[in-house]
């Protein structure tokens, strides 16, 4: 039903790279967040057994809150690193227990900054954990079509590129921040890359 949202909006995506979900077992996958509208992306492209992590305060959201509940969605305290540290290593056992997919936002928070902000370690450490592979999805900059602050929504086509695994087996907690290095710049590259490519196929921005 959600995927059906963008025909209202009058969004198109265009999807690269899904031989890379073509992978057995657990993975973490990471992904830019530029606003709720990432919700439909992910609805486009999500893998089977595949829950996210969220901020806690989704809970409250009313019906979306509630379907996030009921949907197994893994909530973390942001202001109690301790406890979502703590949350996210019990997720890395069930991932493994059950075989569980999950979609983390490194970024940690929305950004239509237009570039990527610097990457919260807890996906790192997740994927180390469960020593399972990271697979980078990036969502082109909506920028185009759709500016928050100014209130400004178009129709537009955004493109969703899906790179390569990167493998985790035999890291320890030490190579995090090489990891999490490693990943921002594939996914840096890859955003200005789309997002150039977007920015044409959606014609001239009006702001
Ligand atoms: C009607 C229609 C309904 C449709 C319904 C559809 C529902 C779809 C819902 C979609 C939901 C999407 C929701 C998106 C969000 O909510 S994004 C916000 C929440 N997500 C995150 O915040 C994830 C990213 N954040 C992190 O990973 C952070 O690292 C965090 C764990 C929260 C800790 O934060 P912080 O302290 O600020 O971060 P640092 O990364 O700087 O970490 C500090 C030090 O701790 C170490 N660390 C981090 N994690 C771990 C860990 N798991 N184990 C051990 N150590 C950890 C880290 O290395 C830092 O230490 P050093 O500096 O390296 O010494
Ligand atoms: C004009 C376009 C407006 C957007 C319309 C979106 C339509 C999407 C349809 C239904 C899905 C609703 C699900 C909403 C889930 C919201 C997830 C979300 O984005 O949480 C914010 C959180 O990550 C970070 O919070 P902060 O940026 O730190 O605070």
């Amino acid at each position: 039903m959600v995927r059906h949202v963008k025909y209202f909006l009058g969004l198109r995506y265009q999807v690269s790279g899904w031989e890379h979900l073509q992978t057995e077992g657990p993975y973490v996958i990471i992904s830019n967040h530029q606003s709720s509208l990432d919700v439909l992306g992910m609805m486009e492209i999500l893998p089977d057994r595949c829950t996210m992590i969220a901020k806690k305060e989704l809970v409250w959201a009313g019906t979306v809150g509630m379907i996030c509940w009921l949907g197994g969605i893994v909530f973390i305290n942001r202001q109690k690193t301790r406890d979502a540290k703590n949350v996210m290593s019990e997720a890395a056992k069930t991932m493994l227990a059950d075989q569980i997919r999950l979609w983390v936002f490194p970024e940690g928070t929305r950004n239509q900054n237009g570039g990527l902000l610097p990457f919260k370690k807890g996906a790192f450490h997740l994927a180390v954990q469960a020593q399972a592979p990271i697979i980078p999805i990036v969502f082109s900059s909506y920028s185009n079509f759709y500016l928050r602050k100014q209130k400004e929504f178009k129709s537009g086509t955004i493109t969703l590129k899906i790179l390569p695994k990167i493998e985790t087996k035999g890291l320890t907690a030490d190579d995090v921040t090489a990891l999490s290095d490693q990943s921002f710049g594939v996914m840096h590259s890859a955003f200005l890359e789309i997002s150039s490519q977007a920015a044409q196929c959606n014609g001239p921005s009006s702001h």
